[in-house]
């Protein structure tokens, strides 16, 4: 596939950007990215700093718009939509940075991420007494306890989000992103900042929800040897355009690929 234009989605295609720019004032943070995503991938972006990554997974969860170029989830044009509607249509996303409520414990920090998913309000209270709400309350208790041994966080979960530990907080997000069960899930850095056995862990819980709950992952991360190790196909960005994309050998091979970051590992040696 050529760089810059997405070919046509096949069958199994879940999620496919389409010459995607993006511009900020003259800055081109995306200039024609095309790749797609199929259905239980697990799809890796890289590039160096700057080179568009975050720009193109907002792109995706709809907090920017692109300036040209269309985005397709489910073989549906969803370029504009705003992000609550992608998110109904199973479109999930964690944060570079950390964006749990503190003052909340891990349980309430997860089932906030379920919230949107409660039909229940004033007018059918009524039928509380009848036990609708009770039901559909219990139905995602016990869902958000499925996530939470999943994930292995059943020691904290009573804890408040802001007193654990920085790899715990990430793995709580991580819970709360999945509390809707979403069919995609953009993970932006989730290993960033983490020591070498959290980071194991993390990637051990990203392997399992693609390999075992069968979610599609599109993942941002730096440490090249997770990312290496873990996705099917990784697309590389460089100043905001597509240089390569393919199965991670590949890839790791490519001259263009080669210059972009062993360059920059070049100059970062010398400084
Ligand atoms: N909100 C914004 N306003 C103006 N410029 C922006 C904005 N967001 C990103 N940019 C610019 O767009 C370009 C791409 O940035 P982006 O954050 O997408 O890169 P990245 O690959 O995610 O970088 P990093 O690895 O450092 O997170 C950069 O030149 C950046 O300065």
């Amino acid at each position: 596939m050529q760089a810059g234009t997405a070919g046509a989605p096949s069958d199994d295609a879940l999620l496919t950007a389409d010459a995607v720019s993006l511009a900020f004032g003259g800055v081109k943070a995306l200039t024609e990215v095309g790749f797609t995503v199929r259905r239980g991938e697990l799809f890796s972006i890289i590039g160096p700093n700057g080179a568009g990554k975050t720009s193109m997974v907002n792109c995706i969860s709809g907090r920017y718009s692109p300036t040209a170029g269309r985005i397709l989830y489910k073989g549906r044009d969803i370029t504009r939509l705003k992000p609550s509607a992608r998110a109904e249509l199973g479109l999930g996303r964690t944060f570079q940075n950390l964006a749990l409520f503190a003052h909340m414990s891990v349980l309430d920090n997860i089932m906030v991420g379920r919230h949107h998913l409660l039909k229940n309000n004033v007018l059918t209270g009524a039928l509380w007494w009848l036990g609708g709400a009770r039901q559909e309350e219990l139905s995602h208790r016990r869902a958000v306890e499925e996530i939470i041994d999943f994930l292995e966080i059943q020691h904290v979960r009573r804890a408040l989000a802001g007193t654990l530990s920085y790899g715990l907080r990430k793995r709580v997000e991580l819970a709360r992103a999945i509390a809707l069960r979403p069919d995609l899930i953009l993970l932006d850095e989730p290993m960033a900042g983490m020591n070498l056995e959290e980071k194991e862990d993390m990637a051990r819980f990203i392997v399992d929800l693609n390999a075992e709950w069968g979610m599609t992952v599109i993942m941002i991360e730096h440490d090249m040897g997770v990312v290496m190790d873990i996705s099917h196909r990784v697309m590389v960005l460089d100043f905001g355009r597509k240089i390569a994309e393919g199965e991670p050998e590949a890839v790791l091979a490519d001259p263009h690929v080669r210059r972009a970051y062993l360059g920059e590992v070049d100059e970062e040696a010398a400084a």
